[in-house]
């Protein structure tokens, strides 16, 4: 088993440690947010993530997992250290590297052994580890070997654990046979197929693999609009598709385009990186717009339902990104609620576990409420925004009940077309035909 240090205990550093340790090696992670270390001391996790704090907790009680703000006592052991730090996106849209340089240059000034593995799993562009080697060169002990490795992360969250222990692959990007081998120690208790090549294609097997993920959201919410203009229904064209198993079933879910911390910003990434080569990347240009306009959806829905929105009470229903998640980063809800105050409409929202982010961003610009029905009440329309269980499962009788006029706007394709053509409600939903009263 290896003593690993992990710098930055985000969604990818801590959920990395953590299984780390699970499967045995003993894991240090640091962090400059000195209350997120304080909170992971005291067995906390600072975010909503399944399966994570028990997990957490059973290893720090084992003595396998420890937090601290001190890159020196981080490094002290460290045979490996794990970079995960943020690579946000600039204005351009480019990857910003500056969390990256700056742990870089920390790993050279506190660098004690000969040789040292250091692994990128921050998402960053084609070239960024060669300039990892060169910062951490440029502060440490000329007698220090450095051994870089590209290993991108593939976690979705809200399954973040479940995807570390049962992932499709691991990638394992390097030019030092040392290295190479330590990765394979690291890693081989997970049983999980490991993928090994070069350090320039592990960097763009991270992006290719989201652009691709993004373009199948992007196309199939495309075939969402042309079904609403020709009568189709797009789960029943998706579910067709699906089962041409060159094409496969996952990711063709239509709804209101992709948020999140990832697919926005990586698909952005790539499309500066082209351009850094003279390279126009068109097709992933039109995944990005498509997905800008999917994004508005219900806001354009909503107008056109309800004419004007001035004075209109909108309930939000879900606010993450995705359900399992406190996330809100790119999330759709920010995007409509902006659209929505412009126009003159009052919000209330709901989500079942985001709300106090949420709550972070919004401030009181919108109310907030504690459950579906208490969300809906007198609301003239309702924007079904985060598939969650609780939003999933309320019966169409309590919008009829609670709500001033039942008009519901589903951007996730909760309801059946049948189930909603059975209640006095005006339902629409993506790419499929709308019942109205
Ligand atoms: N979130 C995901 O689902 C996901 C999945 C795959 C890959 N990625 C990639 O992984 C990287 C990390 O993403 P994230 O969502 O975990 O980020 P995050 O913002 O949740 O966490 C980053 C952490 O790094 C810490 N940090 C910043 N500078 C530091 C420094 N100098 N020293 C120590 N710690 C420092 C921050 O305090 C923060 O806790 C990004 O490149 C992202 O694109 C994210
Ligand atoms: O059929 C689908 C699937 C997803 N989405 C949306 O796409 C976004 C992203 O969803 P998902 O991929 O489940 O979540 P992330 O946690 O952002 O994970 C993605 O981004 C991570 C960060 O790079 C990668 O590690 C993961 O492999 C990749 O799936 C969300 O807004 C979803 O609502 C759809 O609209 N339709």
């Amino acid at each position: 088993m290896k003593n690993i240090a992990i710098i930055g205990t985000g969604y990818v550093g801590l959920v990395t440690g953590v299984c780390l340790s699970e499967i045995g090696h003993h894991v240090t992670c640091v962090d400059i947010d000195q209350a997120k270390i304080e909170t992971l001391q005291q067995g906390i996790s600072p975010i909503y993530e399944p399966g994570l704090e028990e997990l957490t907790k059973d290893n720090v009680q084992r003595g396998r997992l420890h937090f601290t703000t001190s890159y020196h006592q981080a490094f002290a052991e460290a045979e490996v250290i794990f970079i995960a730090v943020g690579t946000p996106q600039n204005p351009d849209g480019s990857a910003n590297l500056t969390y990256v340089q700056q742990v870089s240059e920390q790993i050279g000034r506190h660098l004690t052994r000969r040789d040292t593995v250091i692994v990128t799993k921050s998402t960053v562009p084609v070239g960024t580890n060669r300039k990892v080697r060169d910062w951490i060169i440029s502060q440490a002990p000329v007698d220090t070997r450095i051994h870089t490795v590209s290993n991108p992360e593939f976690l979705r969250e809200g399954s973040a654990v479940q995807d570390t222990f049962q992932g499709d692959r691991i990638v394992i990007g390097t030019d030092s046979p040392f290295a190479s081998i330590l990765m394979e120690e690291v890693y081989s208790p997970f049983g999980l197929p490991i993928f090994s090549t070069d350090i320039e294609s592990a960097e763009l097997i991270k992006y290719a693999s989201n652009a691709f993920l993004a373009t199948k959201i992007s196309f199939i919410n495309e075939i969402a609009n042309l079904c609403e203009k020709l009568g189709a229904n797009v789960e029943d064209v998706a579910a067709g598709m699906g089962m041409d198993t060159r094409i496969g079933s996952q990711f063709l879910r239509a709804g209101i385009g992709y948020g999140g911390s990832c697919f926005p910003k990586d698909t952005k990434a790539l499309v500066q990186l082209a351009g850094d080569v003279q390279h126009n990347f068109d097709l992933l240009e039109s995944v990005i717009r498509v997905n800008h306009e999917q994004q508005r959806k219900l806001f354009t829905k909503a107008m056109e339902v309800l004419g004007s929105l001035q004075g209109k009470r909108i309930a939000m229903l879900g606010l993450a990104f995705k359900p399992n998640t406190d996330d809100m980063r790119e999330a759709a809800s920010l995007i409509l609620i902006e659209e929505l105050q412009k126009a003159g409409a009052d919000i209330i929202a709901y989500d079942p576990i985001a709300m106090k982010k949420a709550q972070a961003i919004l401030g009181d610009t919108i109310e907030y409420s504690q459950s579906v029905t208490e969300c809906i009440q007198n609301a003239d329309a309702a924007m079904i925004v985060t598939e969650w269980e609780d939003i999933k499962n309320t019966p169409l009788s309590t919008y009829v009940e609670q709500m001033k006029t039942p008009v519901i706007l589903d951007g996730r394709n909760c309801y059946t077309i049948e189930e909603a053509a059975g209640y006095p409600v005006s339902y629409y939903s993506i790419g499929r035909p709308s019942s109205t009263t």
